[in-house]
C-alpha cells in the first residue's frame, strides 16, 4: 500500500455517480484513499473539524467535489494547507455545470483550489497520486504504466483508423 493518503470528500451523496471515478483510479494506482460527505452549507462544523485536521489525520492532499454553489473546495482551502483539487460536479439542477465551475474556479488570491474539468473526478485521482508520487515511488511507478498504456492505446487506435479509414468507428477513453 502507498505512503500517501488522500481524501475524497463531497458536498452529497449524489456526487457519488461522478466522485466514485477518483476513487476507482487511485485504486488502480494503488493509492491510499478515504472516501466522505462533508458539506461547507448543510454541515459547516464538520468541515471546518475535518479541513482543519486533515493534515494531521495524515492526508496528503484533499479531493473535495460540489456541484451548484459548490462552495466546498474553496472553504475547505481557507481552513487547511494541504493541496486541495476541485471537482465541479455538474448536478441534476445546475445551470448546465457553469455554477459549480465559476464557483470552484474563481478563487481570491492566496487560496488556491486546483480546479480540474467539469465532472473531472478521474483527473483528480491522477493529479493526488501525482502529489504522492513525490515520496511514494509505487506510485510514480503506477503512473509512468498508466502513461504508457494510455499511449499504447492512443496508437493502436491510430493504426486501426489508418488501416480502415472512417468505418473504423468510435473506440474512446
Ligand atoms: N455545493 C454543495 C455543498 C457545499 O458546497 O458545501 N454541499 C452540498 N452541495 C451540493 O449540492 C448538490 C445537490 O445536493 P443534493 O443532491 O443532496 O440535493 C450536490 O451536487 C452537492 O455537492
Amino acid at each position: 500500500m502507498s505512503k500517501g493518503k488522500i481524501a475524497i470528500i463531497m458536498g452529497s451523496q449524489s456526487d457519488l455517480r461522478v466522485m466514485s471515478e477518483a476513487a476507482k483510479i487511485l485504486e488502480e494506482l494503488e493509492v491510499n484513499y478515504e472516501l466522505t460527505i462533508v458539506s461547507a452549507h448543510r454541515t459547516p462544523e464538520r468541515m471546518m473539524d475535518f479541513a482543519k485536521s486533515a493534515r494531521k489525520n495524515g492526508f496528503h492532499a484533499i479531493i473535495a467535489g460540489a456541484g451548484g454553489a459548490a462552495h466546498l473546495p474553496g472553504m475547505v482551502a481557507a481552513y487547511t494547507t494541504l493541496p486541495v483539487i476541485g471537482v465541479p460536479v455538474k448536478s441534476s439542477n445546475s445551470i448546465d455545470g457553469w455554477d459549480s465551475v465559476l464557483s470552484i474556479l474563481q478563487m481570491p488570491g492566496g487560496v488556491p483550489v486546483a480546479t480540474v474539468a467539469l465532472d473531472g473526478a478521474k483527473n483528480a485521482g491522477i493529479l493526488a497520486a501525482q502529489i504522492i508520487s513525490n515520496f511514494d515511488d509505487n506510485a510514480a511507478k503506477k503512473l509512468e504504466n498508466y502513461k504508457n498504456e494510455m499511449r499504447e492505446k492512443v496508437l493502436k487506435s491510430a493504426e486501426v483508423v489508418e488501416t480502415n479509414g472512417w468505418k473504423s468507428g468510435k473506440v474512446g477513453f
